[in-house]
């Protein structure tokens, strides 16, 4: 069976995690403070910081209390969807400002390229929030990549180490699940994809350890070949 599609995670296989976690997250940390209580009156804020209030299952949390909350699940790396979608709100501010442009290694833009203009459809699931992604793509260091996707999967239809999520991103997709190529570079999430039908390759671009790794792996987009996978 021929791949006609292409479902590709952000961090660790199109981004470096470094562009994540040590620019991405510290601005967002930096500036929590200030973005929730210059936007609380904001509909979409306001009511992101009910999903906290719901998440944490204190329904009377108080703003700042949240807000330490938020921070806190920063640090932690905590993939919440209130938060997800807060940081996605406040990157906007820094991309606009030129204070980073997204990272996306040279390999990936190529072969994001090439694999659109021979018609694969082309997919983003990630932890980030959709409004995130189109961001991180639409600013990226080589411009504006967001024409080259035909659609973009956050926590929204579940967590990533979920079986039903990738379930719901193939009926989306609407392609037989053995024809969508899922990119990742974290094992539970490939094991997901795999269960749920669709074939999978491993990112190992920073050294991981690859110990039990039940698929397919490439150290970059330039190893993969993607007509051979069957
Ligand atoms: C989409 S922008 C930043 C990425 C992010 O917030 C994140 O948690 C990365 O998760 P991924 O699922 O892409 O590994
Ligand atoms: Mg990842």
């Amino acid at each position: 069976m021929m791949i006609k599609a292409i479902l590709t995670d952000i961090e660790g296989t199109t981004t470096s995690l470094s562009f994540v976690k040590d620019v991405l997250f510290p601005y967002a940390n930096q500036h929590m403070q200030d973005f929730v209580v210059a936007h609380r009156q904001d509909p979409a804020v306001a009511s992101l910081i009910d999903d906290v209030r719901l998440e944490t299952g204190n329904a009377v949390l108080s703003l700042a209390d949240a807000i330490a909350q938020l921070r806190q699940w920063i640090v932690e790396d905590k993939k919440v969807t209130p938060l997800k979608a807060i940081q996605g709100l406040m990157w906007e501010e820094g991309y606009r400002n030129g204070d980073f442009t997204g990272h996306v290694y040279e390999d990936a833009v190529r072969h994001l390229l090439h694999w659109h203009e021979l018609g694969l459809k082309l997919y983003v699931y990630s932890s980030g929030s959709v409004y995130a992604q189109k961001l991180l793509f639409g600013y990226s260091d080589a411009g504006d990549l967001t024409a080259l996707f035909s659609g973009y999967f956050d926590t929204a239809v579940g967590h990533k180490r979920d079986v039903a999520a990738y379930r719901h991103i193939i009926e989306a997709i609407g392609l037989p699940a053995d024809e969508i190529l899922f990119l990742s570079d974290i094992a539970e999430e490939l094991d997901a994809a795999a269960q749920a039908g669709m074939k999978t390759c491993c990112l190992v671009r920073e050294n991981q350890p690859i110990d039990h790794l039940n698929h397919h792996w490439v150290k970059n987009f330039d190893e993969l070949n993607v007509m051979s996978i069957t």
